[in-house]
């Protein structure tokens, strides 16, 4: 029996839902205001709430922090006025577990109510602490902070049977880690069913996704089976959610809540039971205030969110990363282990990798080709684009800490001006020259190009300021 919490100056209300409470063999308690709900989560324990936005001594989602605060912290549902569009969304982002409108049928409510209390059940399950498994991480490389706290992240989601979230930059390991969450889930057995939302073709999309009956439309010579019956049991891992049709959104979300729907062109519903796994690399809360994301499938879809970060925020990653693939592909194309020079991994370090973890492994293939028999890797055999960007940031970087500055003069020994107007010109003719290296990476011809000097006079400059000819 779980206990109840509802907050709501309608007494009619009040009665409504205890009455439904207690037939489903749960125990309520009612508030009609704020202040009686704080008093009664301050000296009881709760499962769940439900809590009334507009109640007569103040706004109930404010109300939502010292909820989570209580020792209980109860799962709360909000009940948000009918036909009120900012409702929902404020309820998401108070960080509600649910939130339902006034004039609610019966069978709304319950689900809510029963989702919220299995939700809770699995969660106290995993925060209680079974006996730790071991994760099985066998393709996930790296032990950063920032890496290893999304690692804890698949440890907890692995004892509960919550939708996952995943987002972070392209490359940074979404589908990796979605399988991770799998395998090492309870369904590990069953089927891990990746749905590419970018390959969606607009008009085949219902039917890949739900199947179809025989029939069903111009050239369903057979039924088929689609990917979300395929995941039962399973796991369904929907990759770039945020490219899903805005036509589909509304029927996927009812499958998400009820995991029924109806193939094209069947009569009968059928059932699949799967758990969720969704990732982007989009932003979908500006999608959702844009309109071209549904705020409550958002909703839904972020019961457990893991944020992968962008590879240049855990750069401590890519030494074991460069070692395990550089180990890999030798191994692959059979050409025994090569050496990693110090200048080489100091590249890789300095390199932003806007691509993240596959633009890494992609460079490495890239580089062991270019050093075909040489045992050790240097900074060398890596693509030009690399080599270029790391050393035009390293000398702007010295540029920048060298801007000129006019000398200084002091009133009391004025030097003659002539003199002064050479040494300011020999400075200002030191920056310029030592920036136009650093822009066109000692390319001689360019420099000439740029600044109009010839070669021997563009030499000459360069031989008195003491400024490099090579990069
Ligand atoms: N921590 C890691 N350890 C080892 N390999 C990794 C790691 N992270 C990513 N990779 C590798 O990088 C490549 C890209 O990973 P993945 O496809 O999971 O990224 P993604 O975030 O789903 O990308 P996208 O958003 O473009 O679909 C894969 O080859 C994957 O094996």
């Amino acid at each position: 029996m779980s206990s109840i919490l509802i907050i709501d100056d309608d007494e009619m209300m009040c009665a409504t839902l205890s009455a439904l409470v207690q037939r489903k063999g749960h125990s309520p308690s009612c508030a009609t205001t704020l202040q009686q709900g704080k008093t009664l989560l301050e000296t009881n324990d709760f499962d769940i709430a439900f809590l009334d936005v507009r109640m007569p001594d103040g706004n109930g989602l404010e109300l939502l922090a010292q909820i989570n605060a209580t020792p209980s912290a109860p799962e709360v549902i909000i009940i948000t006025g009918f036909g009120d569009p900012d409702g929902a969304e404020l309820a998401i982002k108070s960080g509600a577990w649910d939130y339902i409108e006034k004039g609610f049928s019966i069978k709304e409510i319950t689900l809510s109510l029963e989702r919220a209390l299995q939700y809770r059940k699995e969660k106290q399950e995993v925060l209680r602490g079974r006996k730790p498994i071991p994760l099985q991480r066998p393709n996930i490389i790296g032990n950063s902070p920032a890496l290893s706290a999304c690692l804890d992240l698949v440890a907890q989601s692995a004892g509960s049977d919550a939708h996952v979230f995943i987002s972070g930059e392209t490359g940074t390991g979404k589908e990796l880690f979605a399988r991770a969450v799998h395998e090492n889930s309870a369904r590990r057995s069953e089927s891990f069913v990746v749905v590419d939302c970018t390959a969606l073709p607009e008009t085949l999309v219902e039917s890949l996704l739900f199947g179809h009956e025989k029939g069903a439309f111009t050239g369903a010579e057979r039924s088929r089976e689609g990917l979300v019956k395929q995941a039962h049991k399973g796991t369904l891992f929907l990759d770039e959610v945020g490219e899903l049709p805005m036509s589909l959104q509304k029927s996927f979300l009812r499958v998400l809540q009820e995991h029924r729907f109806r193939p094209l062109g069947a009569t009968r519903e059928i059932e699949s039971d799967f758990r969720l796994i969704a990732a982007t690399n989009r932003d979908l809360d500006a999608m959702a205030e844009e309109g071209s994301f549904r705020s409550d499938l958002l909703f839904r879809l972020r019961s457990f969110v893991i944020e992968l970060p962008p590879l240049r925020k855990r750069k401590e990653d890519i030494k074991p990363l460069t070692r395990h693939y550089v180990d890999r592909f030798c191994e692959q194309h059979c050409s025994g282990p090569k050496g990693l020079d110090t200048e080489f991994l100091n590249m890789l370090m300095l390199y932003p990798w806007p691509g993240n973890v596959r633009e890494l492994v992609n460079t490495l293939e890239r580089t062991l080709t270019a050093a075909q028999f040489d045992p050790t890797l240097f900074p060398q055999h890596l693509p030009n684009h690399i080599r270029v960007h790391v050393r035009r940031a390293a000398m702007e970087k010295n540029n920048s800490e060298t801007e000129p500055s006019v000398p200084a003069i002091s009133s009391e020994s004025l030097p003659k001006l002539q003199d002064y107007r050479e040494e300011v010109l020999n400075h200002a003719e030191q920056h310029y020259l030592t920036t136009l290296m650093a822009k066109t990476l000692t390319d001689i011809g360019l420099a000439c190009e740029i600044s109009g000097l010839s070669q021997s006079r563009l030499y000459a400059l360069l031989k008195k300021y003491d400024i490099s000819r090579k990069g």
